[in-house]
Formats: C-alpha cells, sequence, structure tokens
C-alpha cells in the first residue's frame, strides 16, 4: 500500500493557498453558532478553563459561510465526491468499519436519552457489517449504545474506548485486564477498571451536587461521567463549572475534558478511542498489517484520537461528520449524520457489487 502522503495525493488533496486559510476565533457567546457546537467548545476550554487533551487540536473557526466551508472541503474533500477514489485504493485490501455514535450515527438532541438512531441509519450499519468488520467507538457506556443501535453483528466499545467488547481470539497482550465475558466468548477489555470504584464515588458527587443547577444532566457513562449543560441557562455556566472543578480537585486520577455542550470527567490513563482502534485492529488480526484500511467516521473532538491512529499507521480513511470547517486530522468529510448514511449505503452496495463480480 502507497503510504500516507500518496494516498493523500491519489485522493487529490490540494491545500487551499495560506492566505485563504482561516484563522482560529475564539467564539465567546456559546448560543451562536448552536448547532455545530465549536462555539460552545470553545467557551468551555476558555471561560472553564479546561485543558483537553494535548493531542485533541479541533478548533472553532468563526465564519459559517459557504466561502468559508467550501475552503475548507478543499483540505478535507467530501467523502462521497472521492467515494470512486477512495475505493480504487481499497482493492485488494481490507476494510475495517469504526464508527462514533453521537453526532455521526443519530443527530445531536437536547436530551441525550433520546438520541436514537433512525431504522434507516440501522439497516445501512447493518448491511455495512454484513461484509466489513464494523466497531461502535462511543463517548456512552458501552451498554447504552448498544440499547441505541440494537445490531448483534458489530463490535462495541464505550466510555470513549475504556470498555471493549472484542470477538474471541487469542490476544498477544498479557495484560491481566483481559477476561472472558460471562458466556465465554467475547473479550472483555477493561482498562481502567481500576478507576471504577472512584468514578462511582465521583458520579453519585456530581448527580448529587448539581441538582442546584436548572437544565444540567449528569450521564453515567461507566467509565467516564457526562455533565450536559445543552439546557442550562448560559449565567449558571460558571457555578457549574465550580462545582465539577470542585468534586474532581478530590480526584487527582481523573481529569476534565469537553465535548459538544458537556463535562466530561475521565481516569488519566493513556487510552483513547485511537488506542481502541488499534486494539480491535490487533484482535482482528490486523497487527502492522499492510492489508488493512481502517476506516473511520466521527465529529467530535474524541475522535481526534482516532483520526490520528489512523495516519499513524499510514494508512487508512479518518472522516470527520462537520457542518462548519474545524482544525482536525481527518483527511475527508461528511456534512451531517444524513451523509454518513448515503456512505455507509454506497459502501455496503459497493462490496456487494465487487463481491458478485
Ligand atoms: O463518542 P460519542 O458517541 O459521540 O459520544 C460523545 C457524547 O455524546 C453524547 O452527548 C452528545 O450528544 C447528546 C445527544 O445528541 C447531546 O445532547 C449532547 O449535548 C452531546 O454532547 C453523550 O450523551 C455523552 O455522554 C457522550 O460522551
Amino acid at each position: 500500500m502507497e503510504n500516507f502522503e500518496t494516498v493523500k495525493q491519489e485522493m487529490g488533496l490540494q491545500k487551499p493557498p495560506s492566505s485563504n486559510k482561516q484563522k482560529t476565533q475564539p467564539i465567546t457567546n456559546p448560543n451562536k453558532n448552536d448547532e455545530n457546537d465549536g462555539s460552545v467548545d470553545c467557551f468551555v476550554a476558555s471561560n472553564l478553563n479546561i485543558t483537553p487533551p494535548s493531542s485533541i487540536m479541533i478548533n472553532p473557526i468563526s465564519s459559517t459561510d459557504s466561502l468559508t466551508y467550501n475552503s475548507w472541503l478543499l483540505e478535507h474533500p467530501s467523502a462521497l465526491g472521492s467515494f470512486d477514489r477512495m475505493m480504487k485504493l481499497a482493492k485488494g485490501k481490507r476494510i475495517v468499519v469504526f464508527l462514533d455514535y453521537d453526532g455521526t450515527l443519530s443527530p445531536i438532541v437536547d436530551d441525550p436519552d433520546r438520541a436514537f438512531m433512525s431504522d434507516e441509519m440501522r439497516t445501512a450499519v447493518r448491511e455495512v457489517a454484513k461484509y466489513f468488520p464494523t466497531a461502535i467507538i462511543s463517548g456512552r457506556s458501552r451498554d447504552k449504545v448498544k440499547e441505541f443501535v440494537q445490531l448483534s453483528n458489530i463490535y462495541y466499545a464505550g466510555s470513549h474506548g475504556m470498555d471493549i467488547m472484542a470477538p474471541a481470539k487469542p490476544l498477544k497482550s498479557s495484560d491481566n485486564n483481559n477476561s472472558m465475558d460471562k458466556k465465554g466468548t467475547d473479550v472483555l477489555f477493561q482498562p481502567a477498571q481500576r478507576f471504577l470504584p472512584a468514578m462511582q464515588e465521583i458520579l453519585a458527587l456530581l448527580q448529587e451536587r448539581t441538582k442546584i443547577i436548572q437544565g444540567s444532566n449528569v450521564e453515567d457513562n461507566r467509565f467516564c461521567v457526562s455533565v450536559h449543560y445543552r439546557k442550562v441557562r448560559e449565567e449558571d455556566y460558571g457555578t457549574l463549572e465550580e462545582i465539577v472543578k470542585s468534586v474532581i480537585l478530590n480526584y487527582p486520577d481523573f481529569h476534565l475534558t469537553s465535548g459538544k455542550k458537556v463535562l466530561e470527567i475521565r481516569p488519566s490513563i493513556e487510552w483513547n478511542k485511537g488506542n481502541a482502534l488499534n486494539y480491535l485492529l490487533d484482535n482482528l488480526g490486523f497487527t502492522n498489517s499492510s492489508e488493512v484500511l481502517p476506516l473511520y467516521i466521527g465529529d467530535d473532538r474524541t475522535d481526534e484520537d482516532a483520526f490520528k491512529a489512523i495516519r499513524n499507521r499510514g494508512q487508512g480513511f479518518p472522516i470527520i461528520v462537520s457542518s462548519i470547517p474545524k482544525e482536525t486530522k481527518a483527511l475527508n468529510s461528511l456534512h451531517d449524520p444524513s451523509e454518513v448514511l448515503t456512505f455507509l449505503l454506497r459502501l455496503a452496495r459497493w462490496r456487494k457489487a465487487s463481491s458478485a463480480k
């Protein structure tokens, strides 16, 4: 397989002249640009003084006009427009599909418990999984994302990859966090297991102490906790931040990150969606394989770790879902979940047609 630079060239990726490049502009009004949430990430990072993991480099760009978006598209061409070129590169290779959940397979909605996936999307993912090994890597708890997706022919990794259910297979690692699950079939990998008791304490404290903030919502994601502020009044953001920070102050093994109108408390371990992607590839027997092309579709900060992992491997398709320009490690883009649906259906159709030949 060509190296990644060759792939980029093959994909027709041309950098626009540097003068076209948008400067990252912090947006301080969190209600502006609400659909895309870039503004909110910025609000969190600046006003709430939360440092995102250094490996994550998404910054919102103020202008959302079509000119700006179109110039960003030159750097991150639509995966739909580039589909034929991508599949040409995939000839004779094994594509493994990785998908994020919120904002990728389901639209962003106010109530996290109602982020349902459409039946059309479910059918598309099922189709894709018929032809390619497919995994969903989500910030949600593994059980929750499974409950939303309701498919049995895919692999699930919850808690930003800290809770993996992988196919049973001899593992090369001697890590004693690996164990067989109750059914004695699939392999459970939970690198943050030792943090679980403290995580549960933090969850209980946050649930109790954020009660005074109207609209806040604490979500148990098992190995991490989300504090949502999508429905919180802007004037209460500061107080919410103080509450969250005061809780984790007593837990030095945990840190705070941010996503789309959400604060996340996570164990401080070197494990993210990128590690999960590599772990799953390894488990599927693709360690250092030049035959495998991982394809990852995601929309949020934590997905950048997976994009980076693909770039480090030197081959594959990192695809960001975004309707605004963003700094990203992804090569290609899709505008929104409806384009994700079209892409997945096309991918399954392409594979079906090529196997019929
Ligand atoms: O890795 P993901 O599967 O993308 O999960 C990231 C977070 O997604 C969810 O929150 C986001 O979507 C909600 C529903 O649309 C929305 O209300 C919220 O504002 C978004 O931040 C999920 O609830 C979080 O726990 C995940 O960490």
